[in-house]
Formats: C-alpha cells, sequence, structure tokens
C-alpha cells in the first residue's frame, strides 16, 4: 500500500488546536449571521479553522443552495476581522477557483462529490500547482477503495496536506444516526494508511445536537485528530440542518469536556503493566489459532466421510445447535449475542470452503 508523504496537521496554519477543531454555520445565511457566529467561536479560544457552507449540494431541488459567489465575501470578512482561517466545501472547477481567488485557505470535497471520480478528478486538476489543505469527505456508500481514490487524486495533482473527513454512510434502514458511523471504515483507513490524518464530522454522523458529544468522544478514544462541527449563533433560526447544530457557546462546552488522549505513554509503570496484559493476549491468541487449525482438521476429516459417503456438507441441524450452545456457553461468559454469531458465521464459512475444496478433490488451500 502505497504511503502518502503528509504535511503534519499541526504544520497547515500558524495556530492549530488539539483537536483541529473546524467549525461554523452548515450555510453562510447572511453577512451578519456568518460575521455574528465567527466572531462568537473566535471568542471561544478552541477553534482552528471557520467553516461555512457556501455552495450546498441539496437533496431535491427548490432547497436552499447556498448564497455563492457572494458568500465569499463574507468569508473574507471573517478572516480579516478574526484572523481564523476559513474552509468551504467545492464541487467544481470553478467553485476552485473562486474560492482560492477569494483566499480561502482549505478547501474540502463533500460525500456526494467524492463518489463521482469524475468530479473529483475536475477539482483536482483545477488545484495543480497550489498549495492548499484538502479535505475528503468519505463517499456515501461503505466504499474505502474510493475514499483513498479520492484522496490519491488530490495527491497525485501535488496536494501534500490532506486529511480524510469522516461522516458516516448512508443507510436505508432507520437509526439513531443521520448517518451510520461504521467507525470500523475509519478504523480501515486509519490502519492502511496511519500517516494520513482522519477529522470526524459529528454533525453529519449524528443528524441531532444530542450525539454529537459522545461522537466526539468516540473519535477521540479512536485517535482521530480532528472535529468538524457545525455551529449557528442560533441553531433553531438556520436555513438549513438546524438540528445538527449547535451554539458557539455549546461548542466550547462541549469541547471542554471531551476526554483527550495520546496514542502512546511514557509513564513507564503504564507501559511495562501494557507489555504484561499484552504478552498475555499474544499466548491467548496463538492459542485461539492452534485450536482453530485443530478443528479445521477435524472438519476436514469430516469432509472426507462426507465425500465418501455422498451426504451434503450443509447441516443445518447441526448448525444450529452449534449456534444454540455455543451462544449460551458465550453469554455466560459475558461475550455478546452478535459478536459470538459473527465469529460462528467466520468459522462456518471456513469448514464450507475447506470440504467443498475436498468434495472437489482440490488440494487445500492453506
Ligand atoms: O458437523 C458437520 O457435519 C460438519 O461438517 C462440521 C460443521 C462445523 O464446522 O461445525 C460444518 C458444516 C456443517 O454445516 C455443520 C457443522
Amino acid at each position: 500500500m502505497k504511503v502518502f508523504d503528509i504535511t503534519p496537521i499541526n504544520e497547515w496554519f500558524p495556530s492549530v488546536g488539539n483537536p483541529l477543531l473546524i467549525a461554523g454555520p452548515c450555510s453562510a445565511e447572511s453577512e451578519e449571521q456568518v460575521l455574528a457566529t465567527a466572531k462568537e467561536l473566535k471568542r471561544t479560544g478552541k477553534v482552528s479553522v471557520y467553516r461555512a457552507g457556501v455552495w450546498k449540494p441539496r437533496t431535491r431541488p427548490g432547497e436552499f443552495e447556498g448564497h455563492g459567489t457572494i458568500a465569499l465575501e463574507w468569508l473574507k470578512k471573517v478572516k480579516a476581522e478574526t484572523g481564523m482561517p476559513v474552509t468551504c466545501e467545492v464541487a467544481t472547477a470553478k467553485h476552485v477557483e473562486e474560492a482560492l481567488e477569494a483566499g480561502v485557505d482549505m478547501l474540502w470535497v463533500g460525500a456526494r462529490t467524492t463518489v463521482n471520480p469524475f468530479s473529483v478528478q475536475e477539482i483536482a486538476d483545477a488545484l495543480k500547482g497550489v498549495d492548499i489543505p484538502m479535505l475528503v469527505k468519505n463517499p456515501v456508500n461503505p466504499d474505502l477503495s474510493l475514499w483513498i481514490g479520492g484522496i490519491e487524486r488530490l495527491y497525485n495533482a501535488g496536494i501534500r496536506k490532506i486529511a480524510a473527513i469522516h461522516r458516516g454512510f448512508s443507510s436505508f434502514e432507520k437509526s439513531a444516526f443521520r448517518n451510520e458511523p461504521m467507525w470500523e471504515m475509519a478504523i480501515a483507513l486509519k490502519t492502511q494508511h496511519p500517516e494520513l490524518p482522519i477529522i470526524v464530522d459529528p454533525s453529519h454522523i449524528c443528524g441531532n445536537r444530542e450525539l454529537i458529544s459522545y461522537i466526539s468522544q468516540k473519535a477521540m478514544d479512536l485517535d482521530m485528530q480532528g472535529l468538524m462541527i457545525e455551529s449557528h449563533i442560533n441553531p433553531a433560526a438556520a436555513w438549513t440542518d438546524a438540528k445538527q447544530q449547535v451554539t458557539p457557546e455549546a461548542l466550547s462546552k462541549l469541547i471542554g469536556n471531551l476526554t483527550l488522549r495520546k496514542a502512546e505513554s511514557e509513564n513507564i509503570e503504564f507501559v511495562s503493566k501494557l507489555e504484561q496484559l499484552r504478552q498475555n493476549i499474544d499466548k491467548l491468541d496463538d492459542l485461539i489459532i492452534q485450536k482453530m487449525a485443530e478443528r479445521m482438521q477435524i472438519v476436514e476429516k469430516i469432509g472426507e466421510y462426507k465425500r465418501d459417503n455422498d451426504v451434503t456438507i450443509l447441516q443445518v441441524n447441526r448448525w444450529e445447535e452449534i449456534i444454540a450452545k455455543r451462544t449460551a456457553f458465550a453469554q455466560a461468559l459475558n461475550l455478546s449475542e452478535n459478536f459470538t454469531h459473527r465469529l460462528l458465521d467466520l468459522i462456518h464459512s471456513e469448514s464450507i470452503r475447506r470440504q467443498t475444496d475436498i468434495m472437489n478433490e482440490k488440494p487445500v488451500e492453506q
């Protein structure tokens, strides 16, 4: 996997907080609203970059689609009057040109744009030779390659200040969240590209104010580098996403209440205790693997008997019996039903794969 050579996030702007906090209204509604919100946010002393939606991609036509070019003038004023760097979403080459012309300090590619490689490439082409921090939101669907692909397009255009934004994933299912957090996607991205900073967007994951602090803390616990949170001077009167915006004061409190964690500790006692516990885990993991290998040998033997006696691989009754017994046992040992079922499913698929190979008399792949 290619490693990106990324400028550390704390070097992007003269003053970058921990976490890097990007805050501001969902939409730039008026000069007064943009400036008043910015001044309040500046007063919190916690905001690294001010955001405001200039061009808004809307699900249905007829909704407020942003003020466009004129709102860039308001962002210029925010910069001049508060000193905060400013950022907005771009979706086309024309947006990029206008935003750069207005001196916008950082740009982001929205989730509905990341899904389209033509659009991301158009944005990347418009950025050739420009040194500006770029953020790439995850695509609306949980497709890690598409997300990394968007980042690669900007990287190939010469951008070195890049971060991903985790804003959750669209789902047909009703849930407490507007967009399913699916942390496993952010974790997979971080595992493949530990050098790539990830900023979490709790506002879009939650869709309502109440859950924002929970998701923000979770982001900190998972070692994410930043937060993008929508904040409006008067959330109830917001033209867009009114339910998920917070006042600058509420935002300041929320950030103040976060427990910040570090990826490592230099405390000798902590390090040696952790080392001991990890050794225990190593032993147990080795044992689990060894027992799995033994189980699979028995499965193969059963496969041979089945082949020689023309009996089917899948044995629904036996498998149901296993699920019921193991789940009860696991529950008694404090393991969740969901975890046990997923683990058993994985084992069953591997058993079936091995027995299929035996039935077809293919040598078993290790
Ligand atoms: O008991 C069997 O018949 C098996 O082949 C073993 C096994 C298992 O992995 O436990 C595998 C496939 C069957 O569907 C049921 C159980």
